[in-house]
């Protein structure tokens, strides 16, 4: 890529129409852009798209560019940019380095010099250094007032005698310009002094001398009577004597006012800039030429002018009373809003003038009470925002009274702050910036609004700042507004100059809202058609095709046809409320619908949050149950073995113990054991009876048992039953232990079960306890089966014995010398010990009955008839092991071993 020069001397890059742009508008939260080109180019464009402008349409004329409308006034908002010349000092300087070039009439070329900023970051690969912008029209350092004027206020003081409102407001940094673009110095008047000029010029002849009529409010106007026409008189006439005076005074001298804040004093140094302002000279412009052109018939005009500033966010009547001549302190001013929500600036001086000459003495009195200071850029900045307005009434015989207005603000200059070492000035560029600021913000947001018509609106913060709630009426409609850059191409500010020009290249991007004019034409358009549907663009393209109803004026409506168009306003506004509801209606639905899937999506969040929630609290406990399990096996294994040692130890002591208490007791000798003695005789006494009644009985049990042994020994038939009988005793008896044992272990279980459900209460973990009772069950089950052999094996026996009996009793028949009673009752006991014989027929008298109830309840289900029963003693006994067990038994078939997760669901 080669670099040229521009005709301005700033080289610029041939190749700049392939560059991917950059803007201001991506600085302000527009998308993120994906790499640096080498060019930043903006430019109002007509894209809705207004950060990325194609290069081709940006080479294009103005005219081809700014929309269908051909003479690019009547849509966008128009964007001047003035260069002003440097001066010899600043030459020498060395401020001249080429960094403005302008390119051609609409493109500016700004390259960044080595000592800026800007060049810093463009070295870092941050930002660009090399800057395109697009204007309306850009004036070079040459431009001539006159030049400057034709090209951009002339057509607004036109519009404005034409019932139009119109704002043209300055932009840029301190010391660029803007003053002198407004009002102008020594010969080279500015635009407010031509337009003053043009203005009465063609007012000639058409001027409504009295002053009964006054502008109040937003755009009311007031009829005055004969007192307050006096007072109007007087005041200013004040005003043009003072003015007088001032002017012949010789000019140069310091005024020191109060600048109405804190007592902080503002020293006005406007001895230079009034002495060659006062002189301004007026060229015949072009104007003159055509007096009267295109006034309305039979109207006569009355201008009535207002001066105010807006210093650190107050308000500050210019043209009130002089402070030179009141005390120190100033009044401010405050803002309404009137009935319409329109605001205006309340107990505003307005002072009718009849002539240029007039308008420009009150203006310079104005200025005498203007906040100017002298800063490090500039010897007489503007130190506030200054608002000059023109009212012009146009007085019609027998109709009403309409009202237009041509607004010039020369705003304060932005700054930077870090520069200002006086903390006046410091914070008055604070206040400067700030408004400056909110200006930027309304206009990115009213562009924003007329980029995005389907989306919602954004919020235009015009009260966000004095500022832009009193220019409010000129970005909604009420009148157009026109901007004015004002750049100074020093190298030393180009940072910010740049910041000045991104900040412009927004409002190069803002088209006007629909005028008051075109609401005109929208209201005859409905008396046209009353029942068609007018929206905004086809008025847009009914503004474009008839001429006609654009110039319609309302106020020409006769009574009839106002009402007319009242009723069809208030029909369309039902129709576009209806229109609305629906659209409030499906977009509630829409909000619902999405609502609803956004909290079934938060839903499921949660519900997946849940179940990951419960998995690791599962785990977590598994581990802690395994834990105790393996705790509490060790603990009780421990314990059954301790108390099996003990038990063993016991019946160690035992066996000792009746072995010492089969040894003979020794009678105690003597007197030795005290006054017991006597009872102890007495049990002495008694005990010697038992042991004989023992002897006695045991002798009895000798001869019962030579008896039975003897008819054992009659009885005895050689063969298998014999032998099985005696193994069948054998095996009862096994068995009887094993259930002794058995019912031990039981107990031992059924007291280490209640310790163990005590510590489960407490989230201990019962499963080892399962297991152990689920080990218990095994063996209980193992000596069930043990019970019934020994039973079907006793059941046999009986049988056999049964035999033996009616073979005996045979024998007995046939034998009669058998020995009676005594083998009698032997028989029937040994009968009846082996279960023989018709009054056992039971296999539960088997049992010792002591031990029922206790192997009943731990084996609720052995038998059927066992169980119907045993139910009575079983609810009677029930304990909570038998009822685990029980409910293990009824629930075929068995349960498989419980897991974690269901001794959690019972625990
Ligand atoms: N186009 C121009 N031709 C000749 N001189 C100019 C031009 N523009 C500005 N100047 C001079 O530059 C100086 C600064 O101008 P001016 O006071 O208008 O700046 P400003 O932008 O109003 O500053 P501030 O914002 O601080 O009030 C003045 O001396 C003025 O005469």
């Amino acid at each position: 890529m080669a670099l040229c020069l521009s005709p301005g001397g700033c080289p610029y890059d041939e190749d700049e129409e392939i560059a991917v742009f950059e803007s201001t508008a991506a600085e302000h939260g527009g998308p993120s852009r994906p790499r640096l080109p080498e060019i930043s180019v903006i430019s109002p464009g007509l894209d809705t798209r207004p950060s990325i402008i194609e290069p081709k349409l940006a080479a294009k004329p103005a005219a081809v560019r700014q929309g269908s409308s051909g003479d690019g006034s009547s849509e966008k908002v128009q964007v001047f940019l003035r260069i002003r010349p440097l001066t010899d000092t600043e030459r020498g300087r060395g401020e001249e380095q080429g960094c403005v070039a302008v390119q051609d009439e609409e493109t500016l070329m700004l390259k960044a010099p080595k000592e800026s900023q800007n060049m810093r970051t463009a070295e870092r690969g941050v930002t660009q250094s090399i800057h395109k912008f697009s204007f309306s029209k850009i004036f070079g350092p040459e431009t001539t007032q006159q030049h400057f004027y034709e090209c951009t206020m002339k057509k607004m003081v036109k519009d404005v005698l034409q019932g139009e409102n119109r704002l043209l407001y300055t932009y840029g940094v301190t010391n660029s310009g803007k003053t002198y673009t407004i009002q102008g110095i020594g010969r080279e008047a500015g635009l407010l002094p031509r337009a003053l000029v043009s203005l009465f010029r063609k007012l000639q002849g058409r001027l409504y001398g009295a002053m009964d009529l006054k502008p109040v409010m937003y755009q009311d106007v007031r009829q005055l009577d004969a007192g307050e026409v006096r007072v109007e008189e007087i005041r200013r006439n004040s005003l043009l004597k003072e003015d007088e005076n001032q002017s012949s005074r010789r000019v140069g001298t310091t005024t020191i006012w109060d600048s109405g804040i804190g007592g902080l004093s503002c020293t006005s140094n406007i001895a230079t800039q009034l002495e060659e302002t006062d002189s301004v000279c007026l060229e015949p412009d072009s104007l003159s030429h055509s007096v009267g052109d295109n006034l309305e018939e039979g109207v006569q005009f009355s201008i009535w002018v207002s001066f105010y500033e807006i210093y650190n966010e107050f308000l500050y009547d210019l043209l009130d009373a002089s402070p030179a001549l009141q005390p120190r302190k100033r009044a401010t001013l405050r803002l309404s809003d009137d009935r319409q929500g329109n605001p205006y600036v309340k107990d505003l001086t307005w002072i009718q003038v009849r002539s240029a000459e007039e308008a420009w003495k009150i203006l310079r009195a104005g200025r005498r009470n203007q906040s100017f200071a002298s800063t490090q850029l500039n010897q007489n900045s503007s130190r506030s925002h200054s608002i000059f307005s023109i009212r012009v009434l146009h007085v019609r015989p027998e109709a009403a009274m309409h009202i237009s207005e041509l607004t010039v603000c020369d705003l304060a200059g932005s700054e930077r702050c870090k520069e200002q070492h006086n903390g006046e000035r410091m914070k008055e560029a604070n206040n400067i910036n700030t408004s400056l600021l909110t200006l930027g913000r309304c206009i990115a947001a009213l562009r924003h609004n007329q980029n995005n018509k389907s989306r919602p609106p954004q919020v235009v913060p015009f009260r966000d700042s004095k500022l832009t709630r009193v220019l409010q009426g000129f970005f909604c409609g009420r009148g157009t507004s026109c901007m004015v850059v004002n750049i100074n191409p020093c190298a030393s500010i180009y940072d910010e100059t740049l910041q000045a020009l991104k900040f412009s290249a927004i409002a190069t991007q803002l088209v006007h809202g629909p005028s008051t004019k075109t609401r005109v034409a929208y209201i005859l358009s409905l008396l046209r058609d009353p029942a068609g549907v007018v929206n905004d663009s086809t008025l847009m393209e009914d503004d474009e095709d008839d001429s006609d109803i654009e110039d319609g004026d309302i106020t020409m409506l006769n009574t009839e046809a106002l009402l007319q168009a009242v009723d069809v306003l208030k029909k369309e506004v039902q129709r576009q409320r209806e229109e609305k509801e629906v659209l409030e209606a499906n977009v509630r639905e829409q909000v619902v619908s999405e609502m609803q899937e956004i909290i079934s999506e938060m839903q499921n969040g949660f519900r997946e949050t849940l179940e990951a929630d419960r998995a690791l609290i599962e785990e977590r406990y598994e581990d802690k149950i395994d834990n105790i399990q393996k705790h509490l096996k060790k603990f009780y294994s421990q314990e059954l073995k301790e108390r099996d040692q003990e038990i063993e130890a016991l019946s160690a002591a035992l066996d000792t113990r009746r072995e010492t208490d089969s040894v003979p007791v020794p009678v105690p000798q003597g007197d030795s054991e005290g006054p017991r003695r006597s009872r102890r005789i007495t049990s002495n006494s008694e005990a010697n009876r038992l042991r004989s009644e023992l002897d006695q009985c045991r002798a009895e049990l000798l001869t019962k048992t030579h008896e039975l042994i003897k008819l054992k020994m009659q009885l005895e038939v050689p063969g298998s039953t014999g032998t099985l009988t005696t193994a069948a005793d054998r095996k009862l008896e096994e068995g009887q232990r094993n259930l002794r044992q058995l019912r031990m272990d039981l107990q031992r279980l059924g007291a280490g079960l209640q310790s163990g459900e005590r510590a489960c209460c407490r989230n201990t973990g019962g499963e080892r306890l399962r297991q152990a009772l689920t080990a218990a069950d095994e063996t209980l089950a193992k000596q069930d089966q043990t019970l019934l052999e020994l039973q079907n094996g006793l059941m046999l026996v009986k049988a056999d014995l049964r035999r033996k009996a009616e073979t005996l009793a045979q024998t007995q028949a046939l034998c009669p010398q058998l020995p009676p009673s005594g083998s009698d009752t032997s028989t029937t006991a040994s009968c009846k010990r082996r279960g023989c014989g018709a009054a056992a027929p039971s296999d539960t008298e088997n049992r010792p009955p002591q031990k029922r109830p206790f192997y009943q309840s731990l084996f609720p289900s052995c038998t059927p008839t066992r169980k119907y029963n045993t139910r009575a003693v079983e609810d009677a006994n029930i304990t909570p092991y038998s009822r685990i067990l029980r409910s293990r038994q009824q629930s075929p078939p068995r349960s498989p071993a419980p897991t974690p997760r269901s001794l959690r669901g019972k625990y």
